[in-house]
């Protein structure tokens, strides 16, 4: 179904959904109802997302959770120290164990926390099975999942989504899904977003239309699962993994209507926007979703793309400028070349630049750039990289920092950049 953040209404069979109201006496065909809240009762109009799932057996039906050791995902980044220093790692290893998304989930970063409902956490993923048996979902917040290798296959409560690289998926908060992996080894990121619902950010002067079109975005019918077996219900809650015995599958909603949905979008579909006269346009332009914080215009997290394109602007330096912000930037390379970096950011590696952290083209993309023939427009192709943007500093895990695949040696890409100033002769 097609649309972002529409009033959605499916079911499997006619007849499931009631008509004219929501919790009928009895629902049909012995289904029970049940609504799933993502925004509080109360939230403006224009923000209340909730869904109502009609399906075998409530939420509610499963044993007594107990702790789950997982300790590579979780939620603590207020910990200590925090180096001002620019970071890049390489791809997260690829397991040679049997290892499936949930105990792939590796936190890389992250600030703010799930108690305090803003901020996000940064998690990469490297699995090469798919989950069996088991179940999943996030109290702590809507997970944004960005594959970079190989096909996912999630099946969630609301319907099944098949992503592949360049595409990626949203799950709410609290939906319970499991991820199968068709293509086996698989590797991407994750940004788990505890602040408000991400969203399409305002277009201003732009218009009605471009960026992200809303109807790109794409949520599933319905589709169930009744089946009965000692299956697994993992739990992340407030920064800690929890482990249930279920006896069912919990993916057995015959039907749903409403707002609180997972979907997908294909990066390919954005209407990237840019200068057609002179200068390097702020990465804004390319914010695909963005989570507003208390503070307008100021985003908890936005998530922006770096997708093929033309450059054109005339007597311009016209990869990124050297700069340093006041948000954060995490950034990761889902295929391709990145622009602004001509060695050692890897397809499936990552960066990190904080808080007015100094950084911008490597030295070879600057003598490159600084000498190119601007008469040419300049075709970047093949290439899609992203970033997750946050107002508040991002702070590696430890496990991250300490991680043998972060590269010490990264500050060398502009160790080569040469000082050029000739004052004007007297
Ligand atoms: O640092 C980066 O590579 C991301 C980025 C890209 C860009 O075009 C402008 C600003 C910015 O932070
Ligand atoms: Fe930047």
């Amino acid at each position: 179904m097609s649309g972002f953040g529409n009033e959605f209404a499916t079911q499997v069979y006619a007849g499931v959904l009631p008509e004219g109201q929501n919790s009928p006496q009895r629902a049909a065909f012995g289904l029970y109802a049940e609504q799933l809240s993502g925004t509080a009762f109360t939230a403006p109009r224009a923000e209340n997302r909730r869904s109502w799932l009609y399906r075998i057996r409530p939420a509610a039906m499963h044993g007594a959770f107990a702790p789950y050791a997982q300790p590579r995902l979780h939620s603590e980044f207020e910990r200590g120290a925090v180096s001002p220093d620019q970071l890049r790692w390489d791809p997260l290893p690829l397991p040679e164990t049997p290892v499936d998304f949930v105990d792939g989930l590796y936190t890389m970063a992250g600030n703010g926390s799930p108690a305090a409902q803003h901020g996000v956490g940064v998690h990469l993923y490297a699995a090469n099975r798919s989950m069996d048996g088991r179940y999943f979902y996030d109290a702590d917040g809507e997970l944004l999942i960005v594959p970079q290798l190989g096909r996912l296959r999630l099946a969630t409560e609301l319907g099944v989504l098949d992503v592949e690289p360049q595409e990626i998926a949203v799950i709410p908060r609290g939906v319970r899904f499991r991820v199968e992996l068709p293509d086996g080894a698989s590797r991407g990121y994750v940004c788990e977003n505890f602040g408000a619902l991400m969203r399409l950010p305002d277009l201003g002067p732009i218009g009605a239309n471009g960026l992200a079109n809303p109807r790109d975005f794409l949520t599933p019918n319905a589709s169930y699962e009744d089946v009965e077996g000692e299956f697994e219900l993992i739990a992340k809650f407030q920064g800690h993994l929890w482990r249930a015995d279920i006896g069912h599958s919990p993916l057995d909603v015959v039907g749903w209507h409403g707002n609180y949905a997972p979907y997908k979008y294909d990066l390919r579909r954005f209407n990237t926007i840019g200068s057609i006269s002179f200068d390097h346009p702020d990465p804004s332009i390319f914010t695909v979703l963005t989570s507003p914080s208390d503070t307008p215009g100021t985003a908890n997290m936005d998530f922006v793309i770096f997708p093929p394109r033309w450059l054109v602007a005339q007597h311009t330096f016209r990869p990124p400028w050297f700069h340093r912000n006041v948000a954060s930037e995490f950034m990761g390379l889902i295929h391709g070349a990145y622009d602004a970096k001509a060695e050692g950011f890897v397809p499936g590696g990552a960066s990190l630049h904080n808080c007015m952290t100094g950084h911008g083209p490597d030295a070879e993309t600057f003598e490159k750039a600084s000498h190119a023939d601007l008469s040419q427009a300049h075709v970047i192709a093949d290439t899609m990289a992203f970033m997750f943007e946050t107002r508040a500093v991002i702070r590696p895990t430890a496990q991250a920092f300490d991680a043998a695949h972060r590269q010490r040696g990264y500050q060398a890409c502009w160790a080569g950049l040469r000082k050029h100033f000739s004052p004007p002769s007297a």
